[in-house]
């Protein structure tokens, strides 16, 4: 496995997985090498069935590789999960019915006090309320999830991955099922929050725009078998707004991540 640095967060070498199902075998990702690193916002992108959801998995430790090695923090994801150092926020924001926003929000302090007590962890658990008011639900704290909209719904997802504290975390397309509108603010309240925490995110899209917008580099992939085509550096200066949108760099740059995209898919064909 290759020596993790100071500061890179995730190394990834010769990662592969293949699934068996009867006599039926799906290679899901085959050959990837990455290195993420500390305080990173890395995209992964490309069609559905690229593998994109299997990558994320595998860091998160809860699939394990077939091929090659995943380092977290200089351990296995597994190991790294344990310690509670790896937030999982998924597409749906399978927030807890019975609780109201603000329960939901500080749930994994509640649940991670023993991972807290061993000393093991680097997270450091921050206080739901806070982030709930940064990330505009201050009315809202007492409301069950029943009675918020899907944008809303996932704000307090967010926030509850935020107030775990744990340096990594890990976004399986999380705007996919919220309308334009909604998805163009929580963009924005995304990269404030990633801004003034300072996390490392690995991030899981089908949009293009979406990826160059929130993005340090974006991981372009290919399916059949799932792998990496290119990583691009996004350089655009941060913080970033819905006026960087609208200029021709960024135009060109979500051509450019597209185009390396279809070139994949006509070197398939
Ligand atoms: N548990 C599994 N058993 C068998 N095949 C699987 C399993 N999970 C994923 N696959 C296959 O692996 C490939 C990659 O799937 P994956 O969900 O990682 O892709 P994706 O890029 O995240 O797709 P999407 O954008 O549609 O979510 C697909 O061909 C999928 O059918």
């Amino acid at each position: 496995m290759a020596p993790a640095t100071a500061t890179s967060t995730i190394e990834l070498t010769g990662v592969g997985r293949t699934y068996t199902r009867g006599k039926k075998t799906v290679q899901a990702l085959t050959g990837v090498d990455l290195t993420i690193r500390q305080g990173e916002f890395i995209t992964l992108f490309g069609p559905s069935g690229c593998g994109k959801s299997t990558l994320l998995r595998l860091i998160a430790g809860l699939d394990t590789q077939t091929t090659g090695d995943i380092s977290v923090f200089g351990t296995t994801p597994k190991q790294a999960s344990g310690r509670k150092d790896i937030a999982w926020i998924p597409q749906s924001s399978a927030l807890l019915p019975w609780l109201d926003i603000k329960r939901n929000a500080s749930l994994s302090s509640v649940i991670n006090k023993r991972a807290d007590r061993s000393g093991a962890t680097t997270r450091k658990p921050e206080d739901a309320v806070d982030i709930l008011n940064e990330i505009g639900l201050a009315d809202f704290l007492e409301s069950r999830p029943e009675q918020l909209s899907g944008g809303m719904r996932q704000r307090a997802s967010i926030a509850r991955g935020f107030a775990q504290g744990a340096p990594l975390m890990l976004m399986d397309e999380p705007f996919s099922a919220l309308d334009e509108l909604t998805r163009d603010t929580l963009r924005l309240r995304l990269l404030e929050l990633w801004d003034r925490h300072k996390k490392t995110i690995v991030f899981v899209t089908h949009s293009a725009q979406e990826a160059v917008l929130l993005s340090d580099r974006v991981v372009v992939m290919s399916p059949r078998p799932g792998r990496i085509r290119q990583v691009v550096d996004i350089d655009f200066p941060r913080p970033r707004s819905w006026e960087l949108v609208e200029t021709p760099e960024f135009v060109a740059k979500v051509a450019e991540v597209k185009q390396i995209l279809w070139s994949a898919w006509e070197g398939d064909e």
